[in-house]
């Protein structure tokens, strides 16, 4: 009963008291029949309603009472059901009293150091105000009430349980399809073609089978897969080992194939797996391929595999359908800006320049953006000579200029890379609307916001070779001089590093179609000639290299010396051709905070994902990374991790 209630019925009996001795007096000093009737009639009348009262009060009492009762007497089983327990400790974090719990799962942890027993409760103390500790293969969590020094701890096993469950069985959608699948049919023999239809069905239903994913065929070259989460991490565990079965039993075959993933997971909703899981698909061919790219909702793209370089595919008919809808949109545009990437070398220029020449075909004014601080030195000397050309009168101009024009109906073509942050000029990019994105640099996350166009082929040689390949299918004539031939084809001799990597047929067939345009081969040779000083300065950095792992050489050169991005890249190409070498990284200052790192490779190393890792990119056997840091030390401390983590990735795939 409640103190007011209680306070009440103490009233009413005082009053009830009072009225009765009234009464009883009134009788004795009158002492008439009357008042003997009346004091007679209020003390029967008054028993009653006390009686009244204390019954109603019992009844009261007896509900509060019970429970309190319970608290009393079987608090310990109720907690116990509860799977609630309490722990207090002293101020020196020693275990002074447990509740019953503890007893019931014959835990003795009185007088105990509460950290001692568990470690992980430390952070109680610090800033998390709940934690979940492991107790007896059970999971509690814990709250530490630190005013009272009691921890309260609740068995929350099930709902973990429960909510892991709820979490494997999300599903997960895949679209699996086999790269270079039509090439290899179209060139084999029938009995051949009948392996490869039937061996790579198989590895992939194999797989299916294996790992309990639905998998459905879509295409003669394409799967759609669904599985929950479960299969998911457990082919996350095995490195997608698929990737590699695949790729072996095609070589079994004398096959190139690979496989292309895309997978969409982390969202209750079937639509926008099947959407998260197809642009991860088109993410996975725009890095080259052999790979699985993971998109979803909350958390960052991840990306499996991608051990193989890119194969150039033999069939044209995307370069064709490219180059007629680059020429519809060029033909819509009043004018053009073409825009390459800072520190412009040879491919970047000669891309923009092979553009400018399809532009000029269409009768568009068209402009290139150059940022003459930032060129790189042998192609400033060239960009400089053809600046007296009467055909670039006011053609080339600077990131400011190019802000100022009238923007309403420009078309802004972005060549040799994708990634805001390395364009000559990103402020571009958010002024011009209408953007066209042509590059041959696996991709990167980064990437330049909707553009109408995205020719990215990781696979080509250069820009220049794509860009050339698209002269073939344009209505125009495309008219171009000697001297631009040349400068195209040296962009082509930088990015194949003279011919010696990733070159295909198609690479050969941009580099005779820019002979047929008159390129000079000899002067693209001497365009690239060092002077001796130069050479002698490259040589100081190639001695410093040393061995870091199986065929892995790192070189530096001078700690405090600033180099050009160039020479760290010519170092590069000087150590991949000794014998053996597998891969090279060569750090230096580019300038005041600023490291770079150039890497080269053969087959064997996929340096791109190395480069990534630190923030850059490129290709799988030439790619590079900028660093904000002075220290070469630590950048080669960096660099060395940043291998170390790739080949164990390797390892253990
Ligand atoms: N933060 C980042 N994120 C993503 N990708 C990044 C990146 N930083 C660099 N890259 C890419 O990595 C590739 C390798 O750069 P690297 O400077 O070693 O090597 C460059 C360049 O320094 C080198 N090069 C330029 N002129 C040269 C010359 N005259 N002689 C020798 N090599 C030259 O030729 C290579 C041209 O390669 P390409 O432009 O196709 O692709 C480049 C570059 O675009
Ligand atoms: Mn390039």
């Amino acid at each position: 009963m409640t103190v007011k209630m209680t306070r009440l019925r103490n009233g009413i009996v005082i009053v009830l008291l009072i009225e009765f001795v009234l009464a009883l007096l009134g009788y004795i000093f009158i002492s008439s029949k009357t008042s003997l009737v009346l004091a007679t009639y209020i003390f029967i009348k008054n028993i009653i309603m006390l009686a009244l009262i204390f019954y109603a009060s019992s009844l009261i009492n007896e509900n509060n009472i019970s429970v309190s009762e319970v608290l009393n007497d079987e608090a310990k089983n109720a907690f116990i059901f509860g799977g609630l327990g309490l722990i207090k400790y002293d101020k020196n974090r020693n275990i002074s009293w447990t509740s019953d719990l503890f007893t019931e799962m014959k835990i003795n942890i009185v007088g105990k150091k509460l950290l001692e027993w568990q470690p992980l409760l430390a952070s109680l103390f610090e800033d998390d105000d709940i934690k979940v500790v492991d107790i007896n293969s059970r999971k509690f969590e814990v709250y530490n009430s630190k005013e009272s020094r009691m921890l309260y701890l609740k068995d929350v096993s099930d709902y973990i349980e429960i909510s892991k469950e709820f979490e494997d069985q999300q599903i997960c959608v895949a679209y699996i399809t086999v790269d270079n699948y039509d090439e290899s049919i179209e060139q084999a023999d029938e009995q051949t073609a009948a392996s490869i239809q039937s061996t790579s069905r198989q590895v992939i239903l194999d797989w299916a089978k294996d790992n309990g994913v639905v998998l459905k065929r879509y295409k003669s070259d394409g799967y759609i897969a669904v599985f929950n989460e479960r299969t998911y991490r457990k082919q996350v565990e095995d490195k997608f080992k698929i990737l590699d079965i695949f790729k072996e039993q095609a070589e079994q075959l004398g096959q190139v194939m690979t496989l292309s993933i895309g997978i969409g997971r982390g969202s209750n909703i079937l639509r926008e797996l099947d959407e998260l899981a197809f642009s991860a698909l088109s993410l996975a061919y725009s890095r080259g391929g052999d790979q699985a790219t993971v998109k979803s909702n909350d958390e960052p793209i991840r990306y499996f595999g991608g051990n193989s370089e890119s194969y150039e595919k033999s069939n044209m008919i995307r370069a064709r359908v490219i180059a007629q809808t680059l020429a519809g949109i060029i033909k819509k545009s009043d004018n053009v800006l073409i825009m390459g990437h800072k520190q412009s070398d040879f491919d970047s220029f000669g891309a923009s320049i092979a553009m400018y020449a399809m532009c000029k075909a269409y009768g568009k004014k068209t402009y290139i953006i150059i940022d003459y601080d930032s060129l790189e030195e042998k192609t400033k000397t060239v960009a400089t000579n053809l600046c007296d050309d009467e055909r670039y009168r006011g053609v080339f101009i600077s990131p400011l200029r190019a802000q100022e024009l009238n923007m309403s109906n420009t078309l802004l073509v972005i060549v040799d890379n994708h990634k805001p942050s390395l364009a000559i000029d990103s402020n571009i990019l958010d002024i011009v609307s209408n953007k066209v994105v042509i590059d041959h640099h696996r991709r990167g996350e980064e990437f330049v916001e909707l553009p109408l166009l995205t020719y990215l082929e990781p696979a080509a040689s250069s820009t220049v070779e794509l860009i050339v390949e698209l002269f073939e299918y344009q209505k125009e004539e495309i008219c171009v001089t000697e001297r631009e031939a040349t400068i195209m084809y040296t962009g082509m001799l930088i990015d194949t590093n003279y011919f010696r990597t990733r070159v295909g047929t198609r690479t050969f067939q941009a580099a005779a179609k820019l002979k047929e345009l008159q390129a000079n081969v000899g002067e693209a040779y001497k365009y690239l000639e060092d002077d001796y000083d130069t050479t002698l300065t490259k040589l100081s950095i190639t001695q410093t290299a040393y061995r870091y792992g199986e065929g892995i050489l790192i070189a530096f050169g001078k700690l405090d010396k600033i180099y050009s991005r160039t020479l760290l890249a010519k170092a590069g190409n000087e150590l991949l051709g000794i014998s053996g070498v597998k891969a090279v990284f060569i750090v230096g200052k580019t300038g005041k905070e600023e490291i770079s790192i150039s890497a080269r490779s053969t087959r064997d190393i996929n340096v791109q994902l190395i480069m990534e890792k630190l923030g850059g990119g490129g290709h799988f056997s030439m790619a590079a990374c900028q660093l904000e840091m002075e220290d070469v030390t630590r950048a080669i401390n960096l660099l060395e991790e940043a291998v170390n983590m790739y080949l164990d990735e390797r390892k253990s795939e």
